[in-house]
């Protein structure tokens, strides 16, 4: 990286910007902060035609050129900005910027940090939010140490208070009364400030998916798993996700990776009705939602999906053999399932592995990841395995 001229003047600063036409300004602003060249110490602005997006430096040509190929398939593919267009330069140096304010965080009101969660417009309180605690990504703010379940009334109603203070855009917060449990992994939630509702929609990587977090699961910790089997989905397959959800990587995979065909199937009534609607929302036409028990899939679906997605950590293992028969010869079976650091993969693979013998198929393990941590020495895994 190059180092910018930049100079502090009062309450703004000079940077370097990208400029850009400000139709694309939301896509183009995630692909620069994924490459982390973007300044937060900065608001980025906009006039008539261009959004100004504040850079931390001058990128180098290499740079350049890897941010260049980022964005010229999704400027290719979104709409021509209306209007006369004159195609500027991108990099525009000398642009002075307004300082962000820091803004107060919840642990700088309370003093310390409780565990909380945010899905979209809505805030979750809980020390044990999800079926997986002791997460390392950074899509729970906040989440350090203290059980919020052995805190008075007055304290959840204060940090409820701080809450809604440091989060503008969060309008509710519940209180998580237990654990995520049973058949359809929902959980138990308490009202405590805010509008009373369990129902909001979460955005993330260009989708939304309308939730009702007392009625069907979702996560958003799941983020970053989802991009990466989408990212492994060729517009000729079809993919079948076993235990769908509300849809959060069917929809992701049909807008990203638009293949053939999806088929999305939960037993909860709720979250297929939920699935329906966020189908809509994103405007994806070849999903398929099904309200069944997994287990009847292969009448149907016998050796039809290139890509098999069984996102049901605690009992997958007992849908193999549905898994194996409704998998093409040479599709993957994306399994998930929760073990701990004593046999992390291999005592999956071998459950996997019999599963396919008992139908005269053989194995290949492509892929064995930790996904997150879930409790101590616990972990949900993934393993991409080739049944051939
Ligand atoms: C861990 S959640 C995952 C949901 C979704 N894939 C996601 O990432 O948000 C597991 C889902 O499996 C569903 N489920 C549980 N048992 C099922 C079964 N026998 N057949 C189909 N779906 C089932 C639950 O209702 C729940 O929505």
């Amino acid at each position: 990286m190059q180092k910018s001229g930049s100079s502090v003047d009062g309450e703004s600063v000079v940077r370097f910007a990208f400029r850009i036409h400000k139709e694309y300004g939301e896509p183009v602003r995630r692909i620069l902060d994924e490459a982390e060249f973007l300044d937060h110490s900065c608001k980025p602005f906009a006039d008539d035609l261009y959004l100004y997006l504040p850079l931390l430096c001058y990128p180098e040509k290499e740079e350049r050129l890897a941010i260049r190929d980022n964005l010229e398939p999704l400027l290719k593919e979104l709409p021509r900005p209306k209007g006369k267009v004159e195609f500027l330069s991108w990099y525009v140096k000398d642009i002075s910027f307004d300082i962000q304010k820091k803004a107060l965080t919840v642990s700088d009101i309370l003093g310390f940090s409780p565990a909380y969660e945010i899905i979209g417009d809505i805030a979750v309180l809980d020390d044990k939010i999800d079926d997986n605690v002791n997460d390392n990504t950074d899509e729970i703010t906040d989440n350090n140490d203290d059980s919020n379940s052995e805190k008075s009334a007055a304290d959840i109603s204060e940090i409820a208070g701080a809450i809604l203070t440091a989060h503008p855009s969060v309008k509710t917060v519940l209180l998580s009364l237990g654990p995520i449990s049973g058949e359809f992994r929902t959980r138990d939630l308490k009202f405590i400030a805010g509008i009373d509702k369990t129902e909001t929609v979460h955005k993330e990587y260009g989708c939304k998916y309308k939730v009702d977090l007392g009625r069907a699961y979702f996560t958003p910790r799941l983020s970053t798993e989802r991009r990466r089997i989408a990212d492994q989905i060729k517009s000729e397959d079809t993919v079948i996700d076993m235990f769908a959800g509300v849809g959060p990587y069917s929809i992701l995979i049909a807008k990203q990776s638009k293949p053939a065909q999806i088929i999305a199937n939960d037993k909860n009534d709720a979250a297929v009705e939920l699935l329906k609607e966020n189908i809509a929302l994103n405007k994806v036409k070849n999903v398929t939602a099904l309200n069944e028990d997994a287990a009847v899939l292969s009448e149907k679906y016998a050796k039809t999906g290139d890509h098999i997605i069984m996102n049901l950590p605690h009992n997958a293992c007992d849908f193999l053999d549905t898994a194996v028969s409704i998998c093409k010869k040479g599709g993957t079976i994306h399994y998930y399932a929760m073990t701990s650091d004593d046999d992390l993969f291999d005592g999956s693979i071998d459950l996997i592995r019999n599963a396919a013998k008992k139908q005269g198929r053989e194995i290949e393990v492509v892929e064995k990841r930790s996904v997150r941590s879930y409790a101590p020495h616990q972990y949900n895994i993934c393993l991409d395995v080739k049944i051939l």
